[in-house]
């Protein structure tokens, strides 16, 4: 686990951090527990691809996944909103908690999960609807607007933070397709954020972007974590160390080391971490 891979490279100077604690923490991030993870294990079929995670997520900060491509970087995305349920074949065992409550509990509404959970994937998925539509589709079906007045508010307001308003503000009812790539990436933030999601999951938000639109995706994610705890999947390391509050290495299915992101990318306290952002494999 990781805390005694740590303990094995002689951080001698270091407090042990707790099971699913940071090695280092920022001391400007926000430390109100999100979700916490013990003894996570995932197989597909016969195969293992989570081994025993355990971490904690805080509250409004960036924490970003990084590690080679098939370490489990999307499969433990996935965890977090039970996505992976939709899959066959998948046994999990382990506790996923948000903000107190077991994910995996029977009863929990998995409609109700992913409201507080919102995900935004690689490639943008805007809805064969209009842009309007694509934002007030899921606050409708929620119950949490009905009126159109209020509708058309929070319309607007996702599509504000989202950054997008101003570019598509006379255009609503046009096709959310018709926006270009990154416009299209900010609408489905902008559908994340419209049901006030706790969290955020991204996996990989910015590689079918230009550099341009990936800029404006980083700088987005700095305004909403103000709002929201957002998890991010990148390969991009200039990106995690621009971005993230916290990183966590994964590498084969196991959490290496979870890191504050200045300490991971400057004073990697494993081997392995070390040699991934250093490009020496993955
Ligand atoms: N639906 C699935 N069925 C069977 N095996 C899967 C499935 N999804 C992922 N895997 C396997 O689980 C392991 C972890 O995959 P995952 O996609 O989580 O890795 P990743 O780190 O996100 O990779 P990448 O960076 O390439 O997206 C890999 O060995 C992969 O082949």
């Amino acid at each position: 686990m990781m805390d005694m891979k740590v303990a094995n490279l002689g951080a001698a100077s270091m407090s042990m951090p707790a099971i699913g604690e940071p090695v280092t923490r920022n001391e400007e991030a926000n430390h109100e527990l999100s979700i916490r993870v013990r003894d996570l294990n995932l197989w597909y079929g016969q195969t293992q691809a989570l081994q025993n995670i355990n971490i904690d997520v805080y509250q409004k900060n960036v924490t970003a996944l990084i590690g080679p491509s098939g370490c489990g970087k999307s499969t433990f995305l996935r965890c977090l909103n039970r996505m992976n349920d939709l899959i066959r074949g998948v046994r999990i065992e382990g506790l996923v908690e948000m903000d107190g409550r077991d994910v995996n509990e029977v009863r929990m509404d998995e409609v109700a999960l992913r409201r507080r959970v919102g995900m935004v994937f690689q490639k943008p998925n805007p809805f064969p609807k209009s842009i309007y539509e694509n934002i007030a589709y899921a606050p409708r079906m929620h119950d949490l607007v009905s009126r159109k007045a209020d509708q058309d508010e929070l319309v607007e307001r996702a599509l504000q933070d989202a950054g997008l308003w101003n570019e598509v503000k006379d255009k609503l009812h046009q096709p959310g397709t018709s926006l270009s790539g990154g416009q299209q990436q900010r609408l489905c933030i902008a559908r994340a954020i419209a049901v006030q999601p706790d969290v955020i999951l991204m996996d990989e938000p910015t590689s079918a972007l230009d550099p341009i639109s990936t800029a404006t995706i980083e700088d987005l994610m700095d305004k909403l974590k103000k709002q929201f705890t957002i998890i991010t999947v990148t390969h991009n390391m200039q990106q995690a160390a621009r971005v993230a509050d916290y990183t966590a290495f994964f590498h084969l299915g196991e959490l290496i080391e979870y890191n504050d992101t200045k300490t991971m990318f400057s004073n990697p306290h494993t081997k392995k971490a070390e040699d991934y952002i250093t490009g020496r494999y993955g």
